[in-house]
């Protein structure tokens, strides 16, 4: 899993480090990792290092100083280097030093505009981690004169570095190099860093502020039978979805849990005759009371929100396995909060709004996602699973994962009751909830991507192509295991 630390945590893992090394040291060691990845940037796009031309955009921080060290890296390659300096009279001086002694030159006004406007590769030194809301006004203006590929030190500046939120002008890189440690923005937001570059700074750091999974850990945390598996040892998952009007969710949901595990699907609900028939596997009885034993429970997707669904999600609330409540359930949760009081508070609760359903619940989550989720998944004691391009996954013991889409296909109809299956099957196996929810967001996504290869998919369509996900994250399993 990768990790990303706040600011104020990197700033103060920081401390220690810097005060045993010599003055200047970790800025220039940040500074030869921007200088590398410039001169791999300015080969890709114009075949060459050497003799190329790189404008620094240099704000009055330690960012700006890196971004003049890696120039200072950067003209010893050869590399014609030209520094934009916001605050001429706060620059760092160390760093403007090394520039000019290097051959660097500094430039202002339209001098200014023209080496942004001819550079091959601009880097974005204008602010770092002490980022605070958009560009200010001369940062903006300067970077309208940019077309050439930016490569952010540290992140791009106008960002928020802990929620990765833009609020107004802001660097979009098409590459960042950061140091230390990821900061929540690298996950968060990845769309405005361009791929992401590490430079190792020593830090101790414990727990992330955010995780991210990759196939890797999904692939190893998936369950499959082994060899004193049976179909109940695997975990039966309930479903309680569909109504006479909406069958389809039951259909889905259903679906997406047969498909995810090799363990059992029960089904409860008017809409059994249409879950037998798509899926002949699944178990499908009336009601809660006759379902037999399940070791999770998904309740909501199209269950209305009548006396009918009310009961459903009562019964199942009770019923003493880990439960996902998602669509119809949560709308019933908001509406009678009362209904959390007939969940054994033993058993684990994943939530899966979507920004309407959450505000509905709790209130707006506003722009900082992460911490609204957070402070959902607390408050409701659940894993609140927030759903959006970039998904949240919040535990109540504070663990945030974030899930950044590939494209955006899944927004169809119906792609929700997907996901809840996914979810479902892996509670029934007894997974860590808040994992449990991660790794289906994310093979959700795989799986959304596989279904529509380019054009616009529906929610059969990913459900279809649950498989083919699959088997691509065990191929990458299959080298551990063997
Ligand atoms: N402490 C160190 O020795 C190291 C620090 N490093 C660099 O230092 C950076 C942090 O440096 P600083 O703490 O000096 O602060 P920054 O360089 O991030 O910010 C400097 C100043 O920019 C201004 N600013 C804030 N928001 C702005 C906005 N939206 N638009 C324009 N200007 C804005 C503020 O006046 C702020 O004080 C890191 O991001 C990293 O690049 C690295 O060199 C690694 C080592
Ligand atoms: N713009 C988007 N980009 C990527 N994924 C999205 C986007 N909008 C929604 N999604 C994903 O699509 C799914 C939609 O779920 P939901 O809103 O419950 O739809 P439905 O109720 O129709 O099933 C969620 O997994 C959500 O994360
Ligand atoms: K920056």
């Amino acid at each position: 899993m990768r990790g990303a630390w706040t600011s104020a945590r990197v700033r103060a893992a920081e401390e220690p480090v810097l005060a045993a090394t010599p003055e200047g040291a970790l800025m220039r060691r940040a500074a030869f990792g921007v200088a590398v990845q410039a001169a791999e940037l300015l080969a890709e796009h114009t075949g060459a290092v050497s003799g190329r031309r790189v404008a620094l955009l240099v704000g009055v921080g330690n960012n700006g100083g890196d971004a003049l060290w890696a120039g200072v890296f950067l003209r010893r390659r050869g590399v014609a280097v030209t520094a934009v300096l916001l605050d001429a009279e706060r620059t760092h001086p160390a760093g403007l030093g090394a520039l000019r002694r290097a051959g660097g030159r500094t430039a202002t006004g339209t001098v200014a505009a023209a080496a942004l406007e001819h550079a091959d590769v601009v880097l974005d030194g204008i602010v770092g981690l002490a980022a605070r809301g958009p560009l200010r006004a001369k940062a903006a203006e300067l970077v309208e004169h940019v077309s050439a590929p930016i490569l952010a030190v540290d992140m791009p500046s106008g960002v928020d570095p802990d929620t990765g939120v833009t609020s107004g002008p802001h660097i979009r890189a098409e590459r960042t190099v950061t140091f230390g440690a990821r900061k929540p923005v690298h996950l968060l937001n990845p769309a405005v860093c361009g791929s992401v570059h590490l430079v190792d700074l020593g830090l101790e750091l414990d727990s992330p502020d955010v995780y991210a999974l990759d196939a890797v850990d999904v692939g190893l945390h998936w369950p499959v039978p082994g060899l004193a598996d049976d179909k109940y040892t695997q975990g039966v998952a309930g479903i309680a979805a569909g109504s006479s009007t909406y069958p389809g969710a039951a259909v889905l949901a259903a679906g997406a849990a047969v498909l995810a595990t090799a363990g059992m699907v029960r089904y409860v609900g008017p809409a059994a005759e249409a879950v037998r028939a798509q899926w002949p596997e699944v178990v499908a009885t009336g009601s809660v009371a006759d379902a037999g034993r399940v070791q999770s429970w998904v309740a909501g997707p199209g269950i209305g929100t009548g006396s009918e669904g009310r009961d459903t999600l009562e019964r199942v609330l009770a019923d003493g396995v880990p439960v996902c409540v998602d669509a119809d359930g949560i709308n019933l949760l908001a509406r009678s909060p009362t209904l959390f009081d007939a969940r054994d508070p033993a058993t684990p609760l994943v939530l899966t709004p979507h920004d309407r359903e959450f505000a509905r619940l709790v209130g707006d989550p506003g722009s900082d996602r992460v911490g609204a989720a957070r402070r959902a998944a607390v408050d409701l004691r659940s894993v609140v699973l927030l759903k959006g391009n970039t998904t949240i996954v919040a535990a109540p013991d504070g663990r945030v994962l974030a899930n950044v889409a590939r494209g955006s296909w899944l927004a169809t109809a119906g792609s929700g009751d997907v996901l809840s299956g996914l979810v479902g099957a892996l509670l029934a196996s007894g997974m860590d909830p808040w994992l449990a929810a991660g790794c289906s967001a994310w093979l959700h996504s795989l799986a959304g991507e596989l279904a529509a290869r380019g054009a616009p998919t529906s929610a059969s369509g990913i459900l279809a192509a649950i498989p083919e996900a699959l088997r691509g994250i065990r191929v990458q399993q299959a080298h551990r295991e063997y």
